[in-house]
C-alpha cells in the first residue's frame, strides 16, 4: 500500500506566497482523502506542488511506489478539450504518456473497462470539443485512471456533475482505493460529500493546514465558522448520516 507525507511544503507565484510549512501525517492509501478550504486558499497550488508541477519548498515523500515512474497524477480542475481527439483516442494517449507507442489488447482491454465503469462507453467515438461540460469531467477521469497512479489528486472531478454522477463517481473512488491501495486525494467544496465518502480530511486557510485528520473530527461548526465563515450544524439524517446545514454567514 502507498503512503504519503508532507513535510514543509511551501508555494508561491513569483513574490506571493500561497502556503508554507505544510506537514502532516503519514497518509495511507486504501482511501479517499478531501482536500478542503475556502476559494482561493491553495488547494490546486497544493496538488500542484505534491505532483511536482510546481518548485517550493519541503519534501513530498512517497513509499509504495517504487516501481511506477509517474506515480502522482494531477487531474485539473479545468478539463480543456482538445477538439481534434475523439474520446478514446485522448484516453489512450493518456495511457501511454511517458511511455512507448505500442498499444497491447491488455491496454485496450483496461480503456474498455474504464469507459464501462464510468459509463461512458456510448461517447469512445466523440470529438472532445463536442462533449457537455459534465462529459468532459467524466473523460478527465477516465484519462487520470488509466494512467494507474499510486497516488491520484482529483481537483473539484464531481463540480460539473449531476447528482446521480456525483454519488456513482465518488462511490467508484472510494471502492477502488479500498481495492487496489492506492491514496486518493480529493479537492471537494461540497462537505457532505466529503462526510460521507473521505475518511481523512486535510483543510487549507489562510496559507496553512489548518486541520487534518478523521473527517468526523475536522468538519465541525467550529472549524465552519472559523474557516469558511458560516454558522453551520451537523445532524444525523434519518438514516444516521452526518447531514450539514448552512443557517448563516457569518457578517
Ligand atoms: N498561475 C498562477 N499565477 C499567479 N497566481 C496564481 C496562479 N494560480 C493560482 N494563483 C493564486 O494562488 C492562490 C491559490 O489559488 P488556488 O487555485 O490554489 O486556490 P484553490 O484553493 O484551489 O481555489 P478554488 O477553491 O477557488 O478553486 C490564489 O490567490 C490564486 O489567485
Amino acid at each position: 500500500m502507498v503512503a504519503l507525507k508532507l513535510e514543509g511544503l511551501g508555494a508561491q507565484y513569483g513574490r506571493i506566497r500561497v502556503f508554507e510549512d505544510i506537514t502532516t501525517e503519514t497518509l495511507e492509501g486504501g482511501g479517499l482523502t478531501a482536500l478542503i478550504g475556502p476559494n482561493a486558499a491553495g488547494k490546486s497550488t497544493l496538488f500542484k506542488r505534491i505532483a511536482g508541477l510546481l518548485k517550493g519548498d519541503g519534501v513530498v515523500h512517497l513509499s509504495g511506489a517504487e516501481t511506477q515512474s509517474r506515480p502522482i497524477c494531477y487531474m485539473p480542475q479545468d478539463t480543456g478539450a482538445n477538439a481534434v481527439l475523439t474520446v478514446y483516442e485522448s484516453i489512450l494517449l493518456a495511457a501511454k504518456q511517458g511511455g512507448g507507442w505500442k498499444v497491447s489488447e491488455e491496454e485496450l482491454a483496461e480503456i474498455d473497462e474504464i469507459l464501462k465503469s464510468l459509463r461512458i462507453t456510448d461517447l469512445a467515438f466523440r470529438d472532445l470539443g463536442a462533449l457537455s461540460g459534465g462529459q468532459r469531467q467524466l473523460v478527465s477521469i477516465a484519462q487520470a485512471l488509466v494512467r494507474k497512479p499510486k497516488v491520484l489528486l482529483m481537483d473539484e472531478p464531481t463540480s460539473a456533475l449531476d447528482l446521480f454522477r456525483q454519488i456513482e463517481v465518488l462511490e467508484y473512488m472510494h471502492r477502488l482505493a479500498r481495492k487496489t491501495g492506492i491514496a486518493v486525494l480529493i479537492a471537494l467544496h461540497d462537505l457532505n460529500h466529503a462526510m460521507r465518502y473521505c475518511d481523512q480530511s486535510m483543510v487549507v486557510a489562510d496559507g496553512r493546514l489548518v486541520a487534518s485528520g478523521p473527517t468526523k473530527d475536522v468538519i465541525t461548526p467550529q472549524l465552519l465558522r472559523d474557516v469558511y465563515r458560516v454558522e453551520a450544524r451537523i445532524e444525523a439524517c434519518t438514516q444516521g448520516r452526518p447531514l450539514l446545514i448552512v443557517d448563516a454567514a457569518v457578517i
